[in-house]
């Protein structure tokens, strides 16, 4: 064994030896998380590699940029010098389909369209075509074409499908929304996958090729591959069947863009002589941590129960911590952060927080920014998302496909140029009369009738810009968006804009050329440079590209982002009804498994501490609402959980978590023994393990202030209710924890409540 090799396994226990040794023949790499399946990934290269395969037989192919560009980067480290293709599903599909997309029909200069785009042209389609929608929004037939392609269903085969009203309007607009992205050389990001698939399916001579192009194609995270993607890995391992998958089943989160967990049962079926292999022990969590993982994942049926243990320490408890308000939980986090930071037991970058939508983050953002926190929020696609950056690369993508209507639509009148709506509108005309695209229709513009020469000399001008911006197309990224910004006229207009917006807007677009050089500057020895490349970057991009792992900041990022990710210590916020599980998600058993599993990849990214919250009142979406635990805490396992009641530090008295704050019936009788309706699930009560914030080591202060004093409020007050507002108090009983207060509310009428457990405030306060 060479000392290369030797390195290689040394760190590997037998089972991941026996996976990273397996060469040739299907594989199958089933296990729970932090059991090493990426680290078997990276090693399994590598070992091929050692074993003389050449670095271009070797595909792998993961789901984000991040998580390619890791995966690169570990290979390299392990085999240095060796470039193998690393690829998302996506960029392989465009790659693939710049090659041979002719086949199916489409121009190699394509252009991919994002959402908002690919949306444009169905809103197109949906005018032009004069088809009744019957009150489905735009979003829900996209909705329901993309689901049809992820399961390779096309516009044809849509046909036989009709039946249900949306059914019906869906298998109009799929066939016209697919000949017009073709005619505009465009696909959307479905198309990638399904182009692709077809391309394989009905040209037996490229599908040869290419499955002895990739000799070893190997797969993470394969629970999310939809049926597009399986019959893609499918085609290219059948004359070398050396497809090597590895994922989790109860990791699969991406059920709304059509992954399918039977892809893990098809494969046994379809490669019957299949090596499994499976790995039972976690590396990367303490066993508390495990352990309650590992109970709230046994809530879902459809499941194969896994044996996953670890030699990690025990660890300290999970916690569970109730806050008054979000702006309350945000300030509790932020500010234990801070200490430990402050204590010197943790960097930054050791802490991450995870929630549900983006639309949570917000006082989260704030109270680490009041608290002094280095953060850095994951959300991706803002920055080529903009306008000004979509209109500046609306003229290069239109110089690299002449055919994109949706870019020529964008371009044309930004900044403005005087061509007025019925120009574009005559424009529009000629070209769907002569079939052509809206930039030749613009060429065209001096023989067509009823346009003012106005319009005519603008239009002439545009095109001489745009087939200017095309001659450059070899030269810098730089240059070219350079030359955009200039000529267009784009930057002059927003320079002489008094409007503030427009000066964020310049700098948006200098950061653009900054980017730009960037990406000429990586590419140079890359070989794999200009302006399609560049586009191409813009339009993959992913939600988790701009995260800065080397940068010591907290990390804030949603629960579908944190795939394959682990930290030191995790926050887990808003665990609530309707927030987690998503409303969305509760109409059937299969959505709420779906938002178990994506709970379980939050927790199961913890490797020593995590913390778990809610709050008592929530601001959502503009609403400012009570907030009920999630059903997902009933179900882990109450003695594992250490429980915080962060809002009030008085041990004696608690109302039950579960119930409502407005205290009703024992007014009259102060006791402890408050009989309110209780879900039916938990069986000890969950106040019986709560403790005060003061209690616990670090999270004091912020928990006190959750808390008003039941004696600063007086007969004749007039306090504060988040969801009542204003009202006065009109009785007052009771002493200590148990003193209560009656209120008259402006709208509400009276209310009566516990005041240790209230949201009441002060008025002035
Ligand atoms: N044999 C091993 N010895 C020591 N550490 C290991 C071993 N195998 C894996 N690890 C470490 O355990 C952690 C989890 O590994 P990895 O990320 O590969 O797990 P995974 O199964 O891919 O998890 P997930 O399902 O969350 O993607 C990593 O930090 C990895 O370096
Ligand atoms: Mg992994």
């Amino acid at each position: 064994m060479s000392i290369v090799m030797s390195a290689l396994l040394e760190n590997l226990n037998d089972a991941q030896r026996e996976a990273v040794l397996h060469v040739d023949g299907p594989l199958l790499i089933l296990a729970g998380p932090g059991s090493g399946k990426t680290r078997v990934v990276t090693h399994r290269v590598a070992h091929l590699l050692e074993q003389g395969v050449r670095a271009r037989q070797v595909l792998a192919l993961t789901f984000t940029n991040k998580a390619a560009s890791e995966m690169r980067n570990r290979i390299q480290s392990l085999v240095p010098g060796e470039a193998v293709w690393v690829s998302t599903f996506h960029r392989f599909g465009a790659r693939i389909l710049r090659e041979f997309g002719e086949l199916v029909g489409l121009a190699p200069n394509f252009t991919i369209y994002d959402t908002a785009d690919s949306r444009q042209v169905l809103k197109r389609v949906l005018e032009a075509e004069k088809i009744h929608v019957m009150g489905y929004s735009p979003d829900r037939i996209a909705a329901a074409i993309s689901s049809a392609k992820n399961k390779l269903i096309t516009a044809t085969d849509y046909q036989a499908r009709r039946g249900s009203p949306l059914s019906e309007i869906v298998a109009q607009v799929y066939p016209a929304y697919q000949q017009r992205m073709l005619q505009s050389a465009a696909v959307d990001f479905d198309d990638l996958l399904m182009h692709v698939a077809s391309l394989l399916y009905h040209n037996p001579e490229v599908r040869g090729q290419l499955d002895n192009r990739f000799r070893y194609v190997l797969v993470d995270e394969y629970q999310d591959t939809n049926k597009a993607q399986y019959v893609i890995l499918k085609a290219l391992s059948v004359d070398h069947p050396n497809l090597a998958a590895t994922g989790d089943p109860d990791q699969s989160i991406y059920g709304w863009r059509g992954a399918d967990i039977t892809n893990i049962l098809e494969f046994e079926r379809d490669f019957p002589q299949v090596r499994v292999v499976r790995l039972e022990q976690n590396y990367r969590s303490t066993k508390c941590i495990l352990r309650v993982a590992d109970q709230l994942i046994a809530h879902n049926t459809r499941r194969k129960k896994k044996s996953l243990f670890t030699d990690n320490e025990e660890g300290r408890a999970v916690r569970l911590v109730a806050y008054g308000d979000q702006d309350l939980e945000a300030a509790g986090i932020a500010e234990e952060i801070h200490a430990a930071i402050e204590r010197g037991e943790r960097r930054a970058s050791d802490f991450a927080i995870f929630y549900r939508t983006n639309a949570l983050s917000r006082s989260m953002e704030r109270a680490l920014r009041a608290a002094g926190v280095p953060y850095q929020m994951v959300r991706g696609q803002e920055f080529y998302g903009r306008k000004e950056i979509k209109d500046v690369l609306a003229y290069c993508q239109l110089a690299n496909n002449p055919h994109d209507d949706v870019a020529f639509d964008r371009s044309v009148n930004s900044p403005t140029r005087g061509i007025g709506k019925k120009s574009i509108e005559r424009l529009n005309l000629h070209a769907y009369r002569h079939g052509t695209s809206l930039l030749e229709a613009a060429r065209q513009s001096p023989s067509i009738d009823g346009l003012q020469k106005r319009a005519v000399n603008a239009l002439t001008s545009y095109v001489q810009l745009i087939d200017e911006v095309s001659s450059l197309a070899t030269d810098s990224v730089e240059a070219v968006i350079g030359t955009v910004i200039e000529k267009s006229g784009y930057s002059k207009a927003l320079r002489e804009s008094g409007d503030v917006e427009d000066q964020s807007r310049l700098e948006n677009i200098e950061e653009l050329l900054t980017d730009a050089r960037q990406f000429d500057e990586q590419s140079e020895d890359l070989s794999d440079g200009g302006l399609e490349a560049y586009l191409e970057r813009t339009w993959l991009v992913n939600e988790t590209d701009d995260w800065e792992t080397e940068a010591d900041k907290v990390t804030l990022m949603t629960l579908h982002a944190t795939k394959g990710l682990e930290f030191p210590v995790v926050y887990l916020i808003a665990l609530e009804d309707g927030i987690l599980p998503h409303e969305r998600s509760r109409d059937t058993a299969e959505g709420l498994e779906e938002e178990r599993r994506l709970a379980f990849v939050g927790i199961t990214r913890a490797e020593d501490l995590l913390q778990m919250s809610y709050v008592r009142m929530r601001d959502y979406r503009g609403q400012r609402r009570m907030a009920i635990p999630s059903s997902f805490l009933m179900e882990m396992p109450r003695d594992e959980l250490e429980m915080v009641d962060a809002r009030s530090n008085d041990l004696d008295f608690f109302v039950d978590e579960y119930d409502a704050y407005d205290v009703d019936e024992p007014y009259e009788e102060p006791s402890t023994q408050i009989d309110l309706p209780k879900p039916a699930t938990p069986k000890t009560p969950i106040t019986a393990h709560l403790k005060t914030a003061a209690q616990l080591a670090g999270s004091g202060e912020s928990a006190q202030r959750a808390r008003v004093s039941p004696d600063e409020f007086a007969l004749g007050m007039t306090v504060v209710h988040p969801e009542f507002g204003p009202g006065k108090i009109t009785a007052l009983g009771g002493s200590g924890s148990a003193r209560k207060a009656t209120v008259q509310f402006a709208a509400a009428g009276e209310r009566r409540f516990v005041l240790a457990h209230s949201p009441l405030r002060p008025a002035s306060s």
